[in-house]
């Protein structure tokens, strides 16, 4: 299991948080949130029905989206008041993402694909070259020069929680992680994903609809029509 530690983890806490999408009706408050306190190093569960403001939560935790209102304070960083390159900087340095269809590059290899935030960054390519080999072994893929088209669903999830891990991410984001897997292979994803985060102390919020990843968590907060139930 990956077991470098994180970098310290700071705790997270939203205020007064209100986030809008403008459409075509008009003015959607998607998400509204007196407050919330994650402490460092939680596995911390999202649930709810569709459309109620679940992404929404994951995206302004993790500074994809700027608040109409609110602090998201993680420790002494509040992303709420940074601009979109700050949040850009921010999230390379804090955070790691894990999306419900993967998002690799399927002409790509899987080592190619750990490493794309290294070619688009200005991190050194031969020292994360060894990491991200190491990253995907552990995480059972052994044979890194393979095409990610040619990977199964479940190596191709994989292959995008070595990605998240790349940057010793003091977050883990994930959306619907285990939602296209079967599941069988989503249950051996959600077990990566846990022992994943444990190894390092990170925090893993996860938005999901899979009850056994959600009983997994340290706890599972319910959002209904964009405010905690
Ligand atoms: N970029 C956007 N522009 C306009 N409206 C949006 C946008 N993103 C989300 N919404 C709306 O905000 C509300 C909350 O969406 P969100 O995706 O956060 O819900 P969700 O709980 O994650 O849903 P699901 O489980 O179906 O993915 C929905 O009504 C959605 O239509």
């Amino acid at each position: 299991m990956p077991s470098t530690a994180a970098r310290e983890v700071p705790p997270l806490l939203l205020r007064d948080l209100a986030v809008e999408y403008r459409q075509r009706e008009g003015v959607l408050r998607a998400l509204t949130i007196d407050r919330l306190e994650i402490p460092p190093g939680t596995l911390c569960g999202i649930s709810g029905p569709s459309g109620s403001g679940k992404t929404t939560l994951l995206h302004a935790a993790g500074g994809l989206l700027h608040p109409q209102a609110g602090e998201i304070n993680w420790g002494e960083d509040d992303l709420a008041r940074m601009g979109e390159a700050a949040r850009d900087r921010w999230r390379r340095r804090m955070a790691g993402f894990v999306f419900q269809d993967f998002h690799l590059v399927p002409e790509l290899t899987a080592l190619d694909n750990v490493l794309l935030s290294v070619w688009f960054g200005s991190w050194s390519a031969r020292r994360h070259t060894t990491r991200a080999a190491g990253l995907l072994r552990e995480v059972g893929i052994p044979d890194p020069a393979r095409r990610a088209g040619l990977l199964s669903r479940g190596e191709q999830q994989r292959v995008a929680i070595a990605r998240a891990l790349l940057h010793r991410p003091a977050l883990i984001l994930a959306d619907e992680p285990t939602a296209s897997l079967d599941a069988v292979t989503g249950a051996a994803v959600a077990d990566l994903l846990v022992a994943s985060a444990r190894a390092v102390g990170a925090t893993l919020l996860a938005v999901s609809h899979d009850a056994a990843l959600l009983g997994r968590m340290d706890v599972v907060h319910r959002i209904d029509k964009g405010r905690l139930a």
